[in-house]
């Protein structure tokens, strides 16, 4: 499996970086600096842009789709949808960012909403906004994933069926984050353990690895563009740790490292596993 992984992630970067597809992004404003700058770091193109009159017409040029639900108004929630159905209408993959989802009913009822329209191809949150999507019980508040979700041995293949029949329903790829991220889709099931606790000490890197999807996702290999986003956000976190003195100058490392990531060192760091199948 890892050879033939490799080789995906490889082919699905380099041809990010020479086609430069154009990722646009209805998200929030306390994050949209540096999810826009992970998109470039990747050799994407980043258009920011939420007015409802204008985003049809963004989306109708895009590569991928992303919606992000943190920090929600009226006129994002129109564009989101407005966007949704135009990206559907001409194929245009959508990842759907389901912050916040645990703490707002308006929010949760516009990912059912969006997901309800179609296929979305990837649905990311953290693991309590997996579990609250996929109607679980769960324990996040605010923004963050409550410590009793977290990912362990005991719990992993309960999720992995919960998750599955999700996948099954939604026709869509899972990505839930955390120390242990979870990527599951009709068939694979994936835990990675890259990272490190610095990621949650500068605001929006769950933000920025689904900018990262998002950007990857152009290429239209949902599974593998997850597998990327969080891989190479997980592996920048851990050479900006050994490089930085604290959050300021982490989140620069972060984005360097992720510029400039050698293939042969995404190979080497890479902490992948399938589970039973
Ligand atoms: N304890 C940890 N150890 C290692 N990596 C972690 C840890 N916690 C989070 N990460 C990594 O940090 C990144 C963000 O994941 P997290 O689950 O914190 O997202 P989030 O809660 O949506 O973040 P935000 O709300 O700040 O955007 C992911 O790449 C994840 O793998
Ligand atoms: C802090 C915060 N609040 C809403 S969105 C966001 C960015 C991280 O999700």
């Amino acid at each position: 499996m890892i050879k033939q992984l490799e080789n995906q992630l490889r082919n699905v970067r380099n041809a990010t970086k020479e086609n430069s597809p154009l990722i646009h992004c209805i998200t929030n404003p306390i994050s949209i600096h540096g999810c826009a700058n992970m998109i470039l770091a990747v050799g994407a193109r980043p258009m920011m842009a939420e007015h409802p009159l204008e985003v049809e017409d963004i989306t109708r040029t895009a590569g991928a789709l992303m919606l992000n639900l943190g920090n929600i108004t009226d006129a994002r929630m129109e564009s989101m949808r407005r966007s949704a159905r135009v990206a559907m209408e001409c194929g245009i993959p959508i990842l759907l960012d389901l912050v916040g989802v645990t703490c707002s009913r308006i929010r949760m009822e516009l990912a059912r909403e969006l997901i309800g329209f179609g296929q979305i191809q990837i649905l990311k949150g953290n693991i309590s906004e997996l579990l609250a999507i996929a109607g679980q019980s769960f324990h996040g508040t605010g923004i963050d994933a409550g410590k009793e979700d977290a990912m362990t041995d005991e719990n992993e293949e309960e999720r992995r069926r919960i998750f599955r029949t999700f996948s099954q329903q939604t026709g869509s790829v899972l990505l839930a984050t955390g120390a242990r991220d979870l990527l599951v889709d009709q068939e694979r099931c994936l835990i990675l353990e890259n990272g490190t606790t610095k990621l949650s000490g500068i605001t929006g890197t769950g933000c920025m690895v689904g900018a990262l999807t998002a950007a990857y996702l152009a290429q239209k290999d949902p599974f593998i563009a997850a597998v990327l986003g969080i891989s190479v956000m997980g592996i920048a976190g851990e050479l900006a740790e050994r490089s930085s003195k604290g959050p300021g100058s982490f989140q620069i490392e972060l984005l360097d490292a992720v510029a400039g990531m050698r293939q042969e060192v995404l190979e080497a760091k890479l902490r992948i596993r399938e589970t039973e199948a």
